[in-house]
Parts: C-alpha cells; structure tokens; sequence
C-alpha cells in the first residue's frame, strides 16, 4: 500500500519496526530504540507536534484519511486543556461551588459544622481528577490504535522545514506535512520582581491558601480564580488594564460577574495605568506596585496571580530553521491555517485565534484534512460557545449587543433576567439573566449570552438552535420541560416575538 502525501504522490513510510509509542523514559508502554543523536530519519506523510486538544484531533483525523502520522509530545498528552487548564480549573470551581453551598446548608434546616478548606487535600483532588481525564482522554494505546505513532520522546525543534529532532533522544523525524499544535503559556510581564508571581498554570504548587490575593487579568483564566479563591476564603484584589471584566464578553455580562464580584467583597480595579513591580518582603510577602489614574499603589500580598495573556508556546521550536513566520507572539497563519510555509500548518492555541477547546479541535480537523488532501477548509468559527465558571457562570455565542447593533441599529434584543424564572426561584439563583439578539426579520439569531446557574449549558442549547438555522418564530414554539433552567430560551423567543421593530 503507498502512502498519501500532501500531492497525492506515494511518500516515503515510517519505519513500521518501530512501536507505535516511544518514550525516553520507562513508562508500561514500551520504547523504540533510540539512534544516535541526528543519524536516523523516520518519515512519515504528517507529522503533529503537540499533544493536547488540538494535536490529537490533528493527528487522528490524519491517520483517519489514511497518511502515516506521528504525534511529537514533549510533555503530556492532554496539553493544557487536561492537565494545567480547564480540568484542574473545573475541579476547583466545583470546589467553590460546594463552599457556597455548604454555606447556605442551614437555610435549608442542614446544621453544618464550621467549614474549613485543606488546600493540600483540594489540590490531591484535583490531581487525581486530572489522572482519571488523562487515562480517559490521552489513552496512548487508543492513539496506537487509531493508526498514530505517539512519540514521547521531549520537545520538538525544526532542523530544516522538513525535519524535527526531539530533545531527549535526538531521533529525527520527517514530514512530508506538519501541523503545529504547540498550543501556548502564559505572558510573562518583563516586571522587577516578576520571578515572584505565581502563574494559572502553577496555582496548584501554591503551599497554602494565600489570606490576600492579588489577580493580574481579568480575562476568562483570571476571573475564574477569583470565584474560587473567594470562595475558599482569601481576600481578593482583582486588577486590569482593560476597562471592564471579561472585556471581550458582551458588556452586560461583564457588568453583571464584576458586580458580583463586588458584592462577594472582591476589590475590582480596571482600567489601571500599569502594574509596576513585585518585591519580597521581610516577612516573606510581596509587595505588589500599580497605577491607577497617575496614583500608585503598593500592597503586601501573600501570592500575585499573573493571568494576562496566552502567547504561543513558540520557544525552542526553531521556526526560524523551517522560515515559518510569527505575528503578535503566535504563529501567523491563512484562511487554510497554512503557515507561511506551505506545507506546515497551525491550529489551536498556537495559532493565537480562538484560544478554546471546540476551536482547537475543529481548526486541527480541517489543519490535517488540508495536510493530507489539500489546503481547501476553513474554519471561520461563527458559531464558537464559551463561558467560565465563575460565581454567577457566563457564557456567550454569536455577537455581542455592541457587535450587532454596529451591523444592524435595528437588530432584536430582549433581555430575560433569572427572576422571572420558576426554577431559579426554586433553587434561590435568580442572579442572572439571558439576552437572545436576532435580526429584525426575526429569521436569525445573532448571539446569546447569559450569566448565571448553568449560563454554559443555557448558551450552548442556543447554539443547537442557531447551528440548525432555527427562526425566532420556530424557537418560541419549542417545548422546554419544566422546571428547567433553559426554559428561559423559550421564554426570551417569546418575548422576541413580541418585540417591536424600532
Ligand atoms: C486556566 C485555564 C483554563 C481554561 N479553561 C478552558 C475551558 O474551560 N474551556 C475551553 O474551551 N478552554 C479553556 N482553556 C483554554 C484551553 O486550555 C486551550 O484553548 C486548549 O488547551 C488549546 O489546545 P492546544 O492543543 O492548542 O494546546 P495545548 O492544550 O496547550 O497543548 C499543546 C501541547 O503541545 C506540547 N508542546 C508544546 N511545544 C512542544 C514541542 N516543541 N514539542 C512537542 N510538544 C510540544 C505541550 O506539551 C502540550 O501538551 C483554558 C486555559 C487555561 C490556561
Ligand atoms: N472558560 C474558558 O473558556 C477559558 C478559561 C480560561 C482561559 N481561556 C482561554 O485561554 C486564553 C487565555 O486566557 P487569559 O484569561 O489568560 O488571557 P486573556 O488574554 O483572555 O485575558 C488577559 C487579561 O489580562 C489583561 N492584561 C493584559 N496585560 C495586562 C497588564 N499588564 N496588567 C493588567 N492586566 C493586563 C487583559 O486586559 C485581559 O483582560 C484566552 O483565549 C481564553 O479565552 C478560556
């Protein structure tokens, strides 16, 4: 059987000799022979170097048209999203949440003993959590048998635009395609004393629960540590540059989540000058220094949370060897996710476009389908759900009221707050709201978004909704069990129905 290539043209095989899963250290999967640093070159028609959402996905659609694949993971597979990212961050949030509960247990005739949190017994939860997604998810043998050769074997670097050499062994790969699916990190800010910060990624090697929290960013990462650290009894101040929470959510979800931020005795401070510097002191805190309005500021904190960006995890990987060009700290690619070389493609994180779960794993299918049969599928991700788990939950779909508005002056937009709602009153979570935008014709809907009890699930049902093409008529008609938090699609479709046109 010959091999596919980008072309179509048989490609040179991989050495088939080798086990499907190679590793430098002794795991229970067994290794591959290690040549000489340099001297061998295995070739395969795509290789995929990163192992978290988007390289799986990348590599098991590849195997899946039928061309040789390997999958380069220098660390873990599961990448950020299972081991650093969004499963430790949903263990933790549940955490909270059970925190909050616990807390309103007496309303309910339930005698609670005073709650106390054992961070290092939280932090084993959350480990563990991640080892049982990780055996579920990243099952190596599953990869093997999906047709993917698994290489852990350290980091990936380009020798030449063709050829990758990994770090701990020195064994050389070649592909007649590459997808890059190194996902990313977070920003380090060049600041004096920046060695202090604690990063999202490194919350769970805290020693113990910090009594004064800084948090740096207010985007989705850095308001989802606000939630749970409030909520396990820290005092929080929570600092942005940006003018709002959450600046790229529509305007009144953000000012819903800082408004609870405030009411839980968060301290919120956007639209400050600058973060100046950390310092240790003698009594082991850090000082924390910014501006605000031209006045600075400086603060003992027991830990400074740092959660202002996510560039592409791009150093080491020798892009300048293979001439592949980065823009704004991620690797610059096309409408085809193409790099500027044309037969090494980007998808995910690394790519610095959606930066979420659902993108990287339809950016990596369609990154390998152009791969293996041609560069012809986009992904222009219209429809993209995402929220967080804060205290209330947001999420959102489509575009925001400010985006459609600019479009259309004459847009729909109704705004059904959680008071109205059966189920939340049951449940004492009427904090909240969803907003449904539709044309004027009522024919599409544009957007959603929601804060609140299940905001996430409530937004992803509207997605369903908008995927299909379903109208505001249609959608007004739907049954909805009662009593159920997505009732309120229903009721939001109805109240559209009615709205005047302006
Ligand atoms: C705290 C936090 C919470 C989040 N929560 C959510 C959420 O709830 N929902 C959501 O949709 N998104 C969430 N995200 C974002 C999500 O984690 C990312 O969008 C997603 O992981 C991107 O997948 P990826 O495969 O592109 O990159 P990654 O998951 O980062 O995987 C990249 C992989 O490449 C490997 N790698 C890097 N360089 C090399 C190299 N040179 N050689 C070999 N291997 C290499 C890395 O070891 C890693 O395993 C969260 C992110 C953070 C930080
Ligand atoms: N639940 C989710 O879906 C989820 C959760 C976490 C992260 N993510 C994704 O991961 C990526 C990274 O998230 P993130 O929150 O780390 O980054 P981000 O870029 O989304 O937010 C960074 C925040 O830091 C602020 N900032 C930047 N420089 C600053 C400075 N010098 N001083 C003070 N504030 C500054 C920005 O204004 C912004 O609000 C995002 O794309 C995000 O969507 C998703």
């Amino acid at each position: 059987m010959s091999t596919l290539t980008a072309s179509g043209v048989a490609g040179p095989r991989a050495s088939r000799d080798r086990e499907r899963v190679s590793s430098p250290t002794p795991p229970d999967v067994p290794t591959s022979p290690s040549p000489a640093r340099g001297d061998a070159v295995d070739s395969y028609d795509v290789v995929v170097v990163g192992g978290g959402p988007a390289g799986v996905s990348a590599a098991v659609r590849a195997a899946e048209l039928g061309a040789r694949t390997a999958l380069l993971e220098g660390s873990r597979t599961g990448g950020t999203c299972v081991n650093t990212g969004c499963v430790p961050t949903r263990v933790l949030a549940k955490t909270a949440r059970l925190v909050r509960e616990v807390r309103t247990a007496a309303e309910y005739g339930i005698a609670v003993p005073q709650q106390s949190v054992d961070w290092p017994a939280t932090v084993a939860r959350v480990r563990a959590t991640v080892e049982r997604v990780q055996a579920a998810k990243a099952d190596p043998q599953r990869l093997a048998d999906l047709g993917v050769d698994l290489v852990l074997e350290g980091r990936a670097r380009f020798v030449d635009p063709h050829v990758l050499e990994l770090a701990a062994t020195g064994r050389r790969v070649r592909g007649e395609s590459v997808v890059l699916c190194v996902g990313g990190r977070s920003r380090r800010l060049p600041l004096p004393g920046a060695e202090l910060a604690t990063y999202p990624e490194t919350v769970l090697e805290l020693p113990s629960l910090p009594r004064r929290l800084a948090v740096v960013g207010a985007g989705n990462t850095g308001s989802q540590l606000v939630t749970v650290f409030r909520a396990l009894g820290s005092e929080v101040q929570l600092l942005d540059l940006a003018p709002r929470v959450l600046p790229t959510a529509d305007a009144d979800v953000s000012h819903a989540v800082r408004r609870a931020f405030e009411e839980q005795g968060v301290r919120v401070a956007t639209g400050i000058d600058a973060v100046h510097s950390l310092r240790r002191r003698a009594d082991g805190a850090i000082d924390l220094a910014w501006s605000q309005g031209g006045t600075r500021s400086e603060e003992a904190f027991d830990a400074v949370v740092m959660s202002v960006g996510w560039p592409a995890a791009l150093d080491g990987l020798g892009l300048e060897a293979a001439g592949i060009e980065v823009t704004r700290s991620a690797v610059a690619v096309d409408e085809h996710l193409r790099t500027s070389v044309p037969h090494v493609f980007a998808a995910g994180d690394a790519n610095g476009q959606a930066m979420l779960v659902q993108a990287a794993h339809a950016e990596a299918e369609a990154a390998a389908t152009n791969a293996v049969l041609g560069a012809t599928r986009r992904t222009p991700h219209l429809l993209l759900p995402s929220g967080g788990f804060t205290d209330p939950d947001y999420a959102g779909v489509g575009l925001t009221e400010d985006e459609a508005r600019a479009r259309d002056p004459h847009c729909l937009v109704v705004t059904v707050p959680f008071t109205a709602m059966e189920r939340a009153i049951i449940d004492d979570r009427t904090r909240g709201f969803l907003k449904l935008i539709a044309d004027r014709r009522r024919d599409v809907l544009l957007g959603a978004h929601a804060v609140g009890e299940e905001a996430v699930e409530i937004v992803q049902a509207v997605t369903t909704a908008m995927a299909a093409g379903v109208d505001v008529a249609t959608l007004a008609r739907v049954e909805f069990a009662y009593p159920t938090y997505s009732a309120v699609i229903g009721e939001a479709a109805r109240r559209l129905m009615r709205a005047a046109v302006a």
